[in-house]
């Protein structure tokens, strides 16, 4: 049976010591602040908007909210993140993604200034994270790593198994798992014999999209794995592992929900808190 990792746990800690960080920031006249934009009304789009918000409220983030009508066209949006670069009560900007058709998502994230792309999304944040510089990490892929550094095994050596080759968690995350000297292999929908190489791994990282294809016979005994997916079924949330066969061979796993998820919602709360910290030379 596996140890769970608790992402809801690690969440409030994190956010316990962000909280102590943003009274001493406040304390001197620097609070850090976060625009979230959306476009459109996707109610599970919705949803993360606000718990967004209500992370934010709860330590003492100050934060905004744009929702926009599906019908804004491309200019006015680029012009909102103008009046939003120029903010200086505004450290971090970030812009729901997916976005309606007819606008064009990266050229959107290219118009964010670098310094307050707090998503990490913005081409020179992942130039900078794949050469090794300080920039912003895309939050779901750091909240990963952060929950397999709580385990206390450390990923050197490790064969780390990425099922997933998104530019916002795939390829990130596999950058960062390099980056902790782990031998990533990244599969994707074209990878033949998907389940030998997921049976290789020490480490399995599922951010598909699909849910509970990852089944328990392609689970190595004592891997961890990170169920990074969040897809909803019959109204229900279930991840890419099918979590009760992957639990009886896993060391540790990720439940979804209370797993990645606030881990992502907690790690955009410490890029916001460190854009008004680098803002201030801090
Ligand atoms: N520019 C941009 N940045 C994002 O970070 C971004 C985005 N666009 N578009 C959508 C995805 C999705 N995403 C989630 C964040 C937290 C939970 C989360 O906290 N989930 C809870 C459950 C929430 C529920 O019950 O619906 C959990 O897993 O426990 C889920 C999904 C961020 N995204």
């Amino acid at each position: 049976m596996a140890t769970i990792i608790d992402g809801k746990r690690i969440s409030s800690e994190i956010r316990e010591s962000l909280r102590k960080e943003v009274e001493l920031l406040k304390s001197q006249g620097m609070q850090p602040g976060l625009a979230v934009v959306i476009v459109g009304e996707d109610p599970a789009s919705q949803t993360y908007v606000r718990n967004k918000a209500k992370a934010c409220e709860d330590i003492g983030i100050y934060s905004e909210k744009y929702e926009l009508d599906a019908s804004i066209t491309q200019h006015q949006l680029l012009e909102k993140i103008d009046e939003l670069n120029s903010d200086s009560r505004i450290h971090g900007i970030l812009v729901q993604l997916p976005l309606p058709k007819g606008i064009d998502e990266q050229a959107v994230i290219e118009r964010i200034s670098a310094e307050k792309d707090v998503d990490g999304f913005h081409i020179l944040n992942a130039g900078k994270l794949l050469v090794g510089q300080k920039g912003f990490v895309p939050c779901t892929p750091a909240g990963v790593i952060e929950m397999i550094r709580r385990t206390g095994v450390s990923m050197a050596g490790k064969h780390v198994v990425v099922i997933g080759r998104s530019n916002i968690v795939g390829k990130p995350v596999s950058i960062l798992a390099l980056q902790e000297n782990a031998t990533v292999t990244i599969c994707h929908s074209k990878t033949n014999n998907l389940h030998e190489m997921v049976k290789m791994a020490d480490i399995v990282i599922a951010a598909v999209g699909r849910p509970q294809m990852i089944t328990g016979d392609m689970i190595k005994d004592g891997a961890i794995v990170i169920d990074v997916g969040i897809n909803r079924v019959d109204g229900k949330l279930v991840g890419d592992v099918n979590y009760k066969e992957a639990e009886e061979k896993a060391s540790f796993i990720t439940p979804v929900p209370g797993g990645v998820g606030p881990m992502t919602i907690t790690m955009l709360l410490q890029n916001t808190v460190e854009a008004c910290k680098r803002t201030n030379n801090i």
